[in-house]
């Protein structure tokens, strides 16, 4: 595919959707979370990217919705089902769905919808999406306690390029290598030459090590775990909940996630943690377990009274002897007594038994006052936990990275199924919600049968079903808020909804496949000379040509002054009767549009079936070939009817009405 050959992709574009893996393939299934991993482009844009990707292929010009009218109907259309999805992704990709006059668009969303329609909404599932995002990619890792090294200046190039995430050095000999290795935790040597070499540190010769960077930098698969781990473990719920079909080891990829810290460190291994908190905890045990020895020391010297004989305190002055000397001589058994709580407690405290004689030797056995650590152990002490911590994590990390490897494209996958459920659950619970059906595409016009628009100001359960069907040309009169202009929006839903491949709020639907839908909203007011001529304009350019489109026109008649919008409105419906196109025009004016057209126009009313408590009460299903009364004239009738009433007076108003209607009336 010709990238830059998709309406509105320029060659920058084109440049960053080049970056993907399979650019082609992402747009031909408008995957909008994978076009959005393209540098630069957001979500929003990769929508509209794969909508006219999808336009493209379905040899499909945009131009279904001709007015704003009807551009704003397929909106709340889209809104509806962007309210039902639990995920911005879901969200977005809905986007890709438009009405359509390909037959071939609408049939691949007819499929997808009608699977989509049979998922179950259930709570559970919806509850986990909820944590479901797109994968983050893996960022560039840096670790810095490993190196390699080489001596051989090709393969330092070619380490280079395999492991960027580790510093490469150059070495000469074994003396290289150690030096190396006061700097790192680790070096794993790539020369042969170097095996059997000793050094001191955690030296590794791995002349292999280029075939498999992961054994060197698992850190390179575990960040992309770790970013990515809420999003994963939530995928892994959804697709539990929803019973998914997934080549996603589930169990194994939990295990591996329960081993892992949302920093890519390793979680849940006991050894590592007692190595991490002693480091960490090192030198506050130390001081910790010398109080302990001094307290001791200290209580059992207040306890005792001690002699000192004349000879022994002339020595202790004159000769500046320590009382050291006293200490080892009268209280040996309390220091050792004290030395030893001082080691219990550092080896409990710190809580590495392989470690425990270098632990216990940080307390020597030479009495002094107060009790002191040998600081030379503890540094010793200090090294070998840090080694040892770091080699554990190594190696900790190298196994998960080898267990989660291979989980890596399943788990990918999975995440994307669980997104693409959410698109498919939030056109099930639309169709769900508002009782829908799938529209049938047949003959000319439309027929819809107990239609119940969701766009109505009223909750969705107190929304009347509507009846109605249009074949031709017709005029929708009616009394006012009878529910006219909320026909017009149901029948361009329902056309909108039909031709974006999706089920429709009615109990059955038939439509024509249209080539476009004309809605007309009622204008706000006369309109000025200019407005009035570029509205004719625009009329003029629907009566002509044999496209096939769906006019509906809400009071057309307020643009201009009453007599003359008859004569207008007449003009225009008797050129749509001779195009291929389906038109609906609400209006007061009704019976005076007939009478000035000059083909046989039907007109069809929304009929009060009478005043109730001073509210009409409304048949909202349109009665066909009906002109409706009007509300003044329901209200003149009433009047005349009224037996305390001036009969004679409301008598001879209402004949003027009848005068009006009387010859159109077919019933
Ligand atoms: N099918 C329906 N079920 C329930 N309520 C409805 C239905 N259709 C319309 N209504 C109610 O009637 C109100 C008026 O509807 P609408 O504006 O469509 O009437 P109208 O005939 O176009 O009015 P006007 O003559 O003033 O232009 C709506 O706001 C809604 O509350």
């Amino acid at each position: 595919m010709d990238l830059e050959a998709i309406p509105g992709v320029g060659s920058k574009t084109a440049d960053r959707l080049r970056e993907l893996d399979d650019p082609e393939a992402a747009l031909d299934a408008g995957d909008v979370a994978t076009i959005a991993r393209a540098p630069g482009i957001s979500e929003g844009r990769a929508a509209r990217i794969a909508r006219a990707a999808i336009r493209a292929r379905h040899g499909d010009d945009g131009t279904f919705l001709g007015t704003d009218r009807s551009r704003e109907i397929y909106r709340s259309a889209l809104s509806l089902l962007q309210e039902r999805a639990v995920t911005d992704y879901a969200a977005r990709r809905l986007e890709t769905l438009y009405p359509s006059a390909s037959e071939s668009r609408i049939e691949e969303v007819r499929t997808f919808a009608e699977a989509a329609a049979e998922r179950d909404p259930d709570p559970a599932v919806l509850e986990a999406l909820e944590g479901v995002e797109p994968l983050e990619p893996a960022r560039d890792v840096r670790v810095r306690d490993r190196c390699l090294a080489t001596g051989d200046a090709e393969t330092y190039s070619r380490a280079r390029n395999a492991v960027p995430e580790l510093s490469v050095e150059l070495v000469e000999d074994a003396r290289g290598l150690a030096e190396l290795a006061r700097g790192y935790s680790t070096v794993v040597a790539l020369d042969e030459r170097f095996l059997g070499v000793e050094v001191e540190g955690d030296v590794r010769v791995e002349p292999e090590a280029l075939a498999d960077p992961l054994s060197v930098v698992p850190e390179r698969a575990l960040d992309f775990f770790a970013r990515n781990r809420d999003r994963l473990r939530a995928a892994a719920a959804v697709a539990r909940a929803a019973d998914l079909d997934t080549d996603c080891d589930l169990d194994a990829l939990e295990a591996a996630l329960a081993g892992l810290e949302g920093d890519g460190t390793v979680a849940g291994d006991d050894e590592l943690d007692a190595l991490e908190r002693a480091v960490d905890d090192l030198d506050a045990a130390v001081s910790v377990a010398e109080s302990v020895a001094n307290d001791r020391l200290r209580e059992a010297i207040e306890e005792r009274d001690v002699t000192i004989e004349g000879a022994d305190l002339l020595s202790l002055v004159e000769q500046g002897a320590g009382v050291d000397s006293l200490l080892r001589r009268e209280l040996s058994d309390e220091f050792a007594a004290a030395v030893e709580a001082a080691r219990e407690h550092l080896v409990d405290a710190l809580g590495v038994p392989d470690h425990e004689s270098l632990v216990r030797q940080a307390f020597g056995d030479e009495p002094t006052f107060p009790v002191e650590a040998d600081d030379r152990v503890v540094s010793r002490l200090r090294e070998q936990l840090t080694a040892e911590r770091d080699r554990r994590a190594a190696r900790l990390k190298r196994e998960l990275a080898e267990s989660l490897a291979d989980l890596r494209d399943p788990a990918a996958d999975l995440v994307d199924a669980a997104l693409e459920l959410d698109v498919e659950l939030a056109v099930s619970r639309f169709a769900r919600d508002f009782e829908c059906t799938m529209p049938e595409f047949g003959d000319e016009g439309f027929e819809i049968e107990g239609g119940r628009s969701p766009l109505l100001d009223v909750a969705f359960a107190d929304v009347d079903p509507v009846d109605y069907g249009v074949g031709g040309v017709a005029l929708l009169s009616g009394v006012n808020s009878g529910g006219k202009t909320s026909t017009l929006d149901l029948v361009a839903l329902v056309v909108v909804l039909a031709h974006m491949g999706l089920p429709v709020p009615a109990e059955a639907a038939r439509t024509e496949r249209f080539e476009s839908v004309h809605y007309q909203a009622k204008s706000q007011g006369t309109l000025d000379a200019g407005a009035f001529e570029s509205t004719l304009r625009e009329f003029g350019g629907l009566a002509t040509g044999d496209a096939r489109r769906l006019v509906l026109v809400d009071e057309l008649e307020s643009i201009t002054e009453p007599g003359a919008s008859a004569v207008i409105i007449a003009g225009i419906l008797e050129s749509l009767a001779e195009s291929d196109s389906t038109a609906v025009f609400v209006s007061h004016l009704a019976g005076e549009i007939r009478d000035a057209c000059s083909i046989d126009v039907t007109v069809d009313g929304i009929e009060a079936v009478g005043l109730e408590a001073g509210e009409l009460v409304v048949n909202r299903s349109p009665r066909k070939d009906h002109l409706a009364r009007s509300t003044p004239e329901l209200i003149v009738e009433k009047l005349a009817t009224d037996p305390d009433g001036d009969g004679a007076f409301y008598e001879r108003l209402l004949e003027k009405f009848g005068g009006n209607r009387r010859p159109a009336q077919s019933d």
